[in-house]
């Protein structure tokens, strides 16, 4: 049962529901414009559901049963991304882990997993410490009175912690915004890759059109160059350089740097894997963290519960790798933001051969669909499912099946980045929030806009009330 004292505070944020009376192509139109609001209040509770659009069959998987047959038990079978992705992706991407499939993602899934072992994460999360102290002392210079776009500030910060994990010191300023722009850039030219695309509707006539197809070809060699040209330096011989995760790519790929940058094969291997990391790691943090100052600032106990553990914790120092065990509640916070907002909302894969799932066939090249959107507010699994409740994810609260919480996948293609996401989430929401407390521009209506990732409409305004703290000395 939901006690009354949760039942007062739900995620402020509608749920964009569909009208049940509307027809599938209706609902379809809808989904162009925000995929969350095709559906509706009873596919919040269903635990599967079949559809066809025109030829493409699709089957969507909302029981933790069926994810756990299709993401992991059949693997193999369900290894491919749907094609709409890969087409969309590969000008920038190549054969990058993200989109590649079977041999070739098992031999690139083995060659990156090193450059994000556990083991690294103490060097990666000074990175992220001193990355989110930098934005506290710009904050601490900005006017009281003055606003911040809380998803820029977010989105800055997270591609100053990827650029500098990815690239080490070899990278310059201005490379590393050469990287953002394109990117960005990149996304804005394939606009139509939003949730839609991703179920084969419109999206490849528009990718069709030739000025937008170079446009993305010259947004993805902006990107493509800097790296090449970080690459070839890495392999010159020269001082000693902090670990990064192109220098192991490399290793991984050649055994040595210089034999590296000297196959044009396998330098253009070590980029796609790089931009993957970019891209993979970027956006998903920082919308995650966007969401968590928002769901704090309207639950005020859970930010002044939250900056009671980190003055009990830290007393004003910043935090370091090894605290993070000693920040349930910060975890849970972060955790609970993922589970209302996931920032990847869907998962899509392709069927290579005829299985059947939840009893029902399914034919070969059925697009399968997980939402984490719907299965992190599944009317059956989850007590309160709209509310914001971080203790769900306190030590000793009942446990969560993984097959129902997917923030970052599940199974062999779960997220490479998971444990790095998710401490730079903590590391972050620690430093910042001993120094601060954000509050939403009273007025300011906050939506959510669901593309490939899921953020705040046109960005989060918030002030930034400075908190009074006598930090002690690190260490
Ligand atoms: C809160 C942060 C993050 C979230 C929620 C997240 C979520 C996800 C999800 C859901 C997938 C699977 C996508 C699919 O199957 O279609 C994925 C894949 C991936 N993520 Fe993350 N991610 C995060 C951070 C990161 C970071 C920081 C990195 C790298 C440093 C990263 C690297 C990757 C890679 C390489 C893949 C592809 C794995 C494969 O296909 O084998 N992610 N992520």
């Amino acid at each position: 049962m939901v006690d009354d004292a949760v039942m007062a505070s739900p995620a402020p944020v509608a749920v964009p529901m569909a009208d049940p009376e509307q027809g599938i192509w209706q609902r379809i139109r809808m989904a162009n414009r925000n995929l969350l609001s095709v559906w509706r209040e009873r596919d919040y509770g269903v635990r599967s559901l079949r559809f066809s659009l025109g030829k493409q069959d699709y089957v969507l998987c909302n029981s933790p049963d069926s994810v756990r047959r299709v993401f992991l038990k059949e693997h193999d079978n369900y290894d491919r991304k749907s094609p709409q992705m890969r087409q969309a992706l590969a000008p920038l991407l190549g054969d990058g882990l993200f989109v590649s499939d079977g041999e070739l993602w098992q031999e690139r899934r083995q060659q990156c997993a090193p450059a994000l072992h556990n083991r690294l994460l103490p060097s990666f999360s000074e990175v992220m410490t001193s990355s989110a102290e930098e934005t506290a002392q710009h904050w601490a210079r900005l006017p009281a009175e003055q606003p911040v776009d809380m998803l820029k500030e977010m989105a800055h910060l997270t591609a100053r912690i990827i650029g500098r994990s990815i690239f080490g010191d070899d990278t310059t300023d201005a490379e590393a915004e050469q990287v953002v722009a394109g990117f960005t850039e990149y996304q804005r030219h394939v606009a139509q890759l939003d949730l839609a695309s991703t179920l084969g509707l419109p999206f490849l006539e528009l990718l069709g059109n030739p000025r937008r197809k170079a446009r993305t070809r010259y947004s993805a060699q902006q990107v493509h160059e800097v790296i090449d040209r970080i690459i070839e330096r890495r392999a010159a011989p020269s001082g000693e350089r902090r670990f990064s995760l192109v220098a192991s790519f490399m290793e991984q790929m050649e055994g040595s740097a210089a034999e590296a940058a000297a196959c044009p094969f396998a330098r253009q291997a070590v980029r796609n894997e790089a931009i993957v990391m970019f891209m993979a790691g970027h956006e998903t943090t920082a919308n995650s963290l966007a969401w968590s100052w928002y769901l704090l600032d309207h639950d005020r106990e859970a930010m002044a519960r939250l900056q009671q553990e980190l003055d009990e914790v830290l007393g004003g120092r910043t935090p370091t790798f090894d605290d993070v065990d000693d920040l349930p509640y910060t975890r849970a916070v972060f955790e609970e933001a993922m589970r209302l907002y996931p920032p990847v909302p869907l998962l899509s894969r392709q069927a290579r051969a005829a299985d059947v799932v939840q009893e029902r066939e399914v034919k070969p090249g059925t697009i399968m669909l997980a939402l984490p959107w719907l299965m992190h507010r599944h009317r059956k699994l989850w007590d309160a499912p709209d509310h914001f409740r971080p203790e769900r994810f306190l030590p000793g609260a009942p446990r969560i099946d993984k097959f129902a919480y997917l923030p970052f996948s599940v199974g062999p293609r779960v997220c490479l980045g998971k444990r790095f996401g998710l401490y730079e989430g903590i590391l972050c929401l620690a430093t910042l929030a001993q120094r601060f407390t954000p509050r939403v521009v009273p007025g300011h209506e906050v939506s959510i806009e669901c593309r490939l990732t899921l953020r705040p409409a046109g960005g989060l305004p918030m002030y930034l009330e400075p908190r009074n703290l006598e930090p002690r000395m690190n260490g």
